[in-house]
């Protein structure tokens, strides 16, 4: 099973050109799609969710014309977008009915066992009588997931799903999700390196709308591999260094800035050779479009 996105275009009637010819193959499995603010990541996954028409382009679900039959799509789709609407005075276990009822399950005796089990999964199973409105923001991802992956989905796309959760929640969450990449596709669609780091067997990076890089997150890493240098500064001499190098990446340690940079040889002055991370990837590709060094 895949997913092949071909040159998937979208401009806003406002002009903004949020996918500009993407096009990407998306495998079984954990699949990471990375970006800044305003890559264009909402906008292909509602595309692909059927929420919203592209311009031009095709997407295929193996024989699936997603564009064309939404139908089809929606009945194998489950899909946890950026803003969960909740609804806040009905109990979960309710919700979760309604949505599988809506999800094709005629069968009252088999929805009532598949919400629990759904719920059980989700470790929600005891909050079961409470109201959404009642839960904590880790709590109603959990229950996002659990109402994406009712009906036995064969692609799921969870929209930047981390934001806001405390170390322990996330991992939770983490958990659920890999269980889920071990038989359909999911899209996770994030700006934070990390999710993609721990979880993804594959993935892309766009920004303004285009691709920057589809691969393995290893062979991402092998491209800068010995490239990536790192050295300590004042704040004062950022501007200076910029101009010298291509730096890609700075963070804030103990007042002093850590500064880290890409280059094909040693540049000396100080620079010590890291081993590079994901997260040097990302900044390296995005630097190229983006200015995101701010102190
Ligand atoms: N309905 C809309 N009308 C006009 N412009 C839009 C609309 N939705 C998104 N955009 C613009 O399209 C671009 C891509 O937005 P999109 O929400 O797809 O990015 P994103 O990668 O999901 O960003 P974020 O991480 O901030 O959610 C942005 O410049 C955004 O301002």
């Amino acid at each position: 099973m895949k997913l092949v996105i071909k040159n998937l275009s979208k401009t806003y009637a406002n002009g903004v050109s949020a996918l500009q010819n993407i096009s990407l193959t998306i495998p079984q499995g954990m699949f990471g799609l990375l970006g800044p603010n305003g890559a264009g990541k909402s906008t292909l996954m509602r595309t692909i969710a059927t929420l919203q028409e592209a311009d031009s382009g095709s997407v295929f679900l193996d024989e699936i014309d997603v564009l064309n039959d939404k139908q089809a799509i929606r009945e194998r789709l489950g899909y946890l977008p950026q803003d969960f609407g909740l609804y806040p005075r009905i109990s979960t276990e309710t919700l979760l009915d309604h949505i599988a009822q809506m999800k094709g399950i005629g069968n009252k005796g088999e929805r009532k066992e598949l919400v629990a089990s759904t719920l059980n999964k989700v470790n929600l199973y005891k909050e079961r009588k409470k109201s959404l409105g009642t839960f904590s923001g880790g709590m109603r991802q959990r229950f996002g997931i659990a109402q994406a992956m009712i009906g036995n989905p064969s692609l799921i796309i969870v929209d930047e799903p981390t934001a806001g959760l405390d170390p322990a929640e996330r991992n939770r969450f983490y958990n659920l999700l890999s269980e889920l990449g071990e038989n359909t596709i999911v899209i996770l669609s994030t700006h934070i390196v990390e999710d993609v780091n721990t979880l993804c067997s594959s993935m892309a990076v766009i920004c303004k709308g285009s691709v920057l890089m589809q691969g393995k997150p290893k062979e991402a890493l092998d491209k800068v591999e010995g490239k990536i240098f790192q050295k300590a500064i004042q704040k004062s001499q950022l501007h200076e260094y910029r101009e010298k190098y291509q730096v890609i990446s700075t963070k804030l340690h103990e007042g002093k800035l850590s500064l880290r940079i890409e280059s094909d040889g040693n540049p000396g002055n100080g620079f010590e050779q890291v081993q590079p991370d994901l997260e040097d990837v990302y900044f390296s590709l995005i630097s190229t479009k983006v200015d995101l060094i701010t102190i």
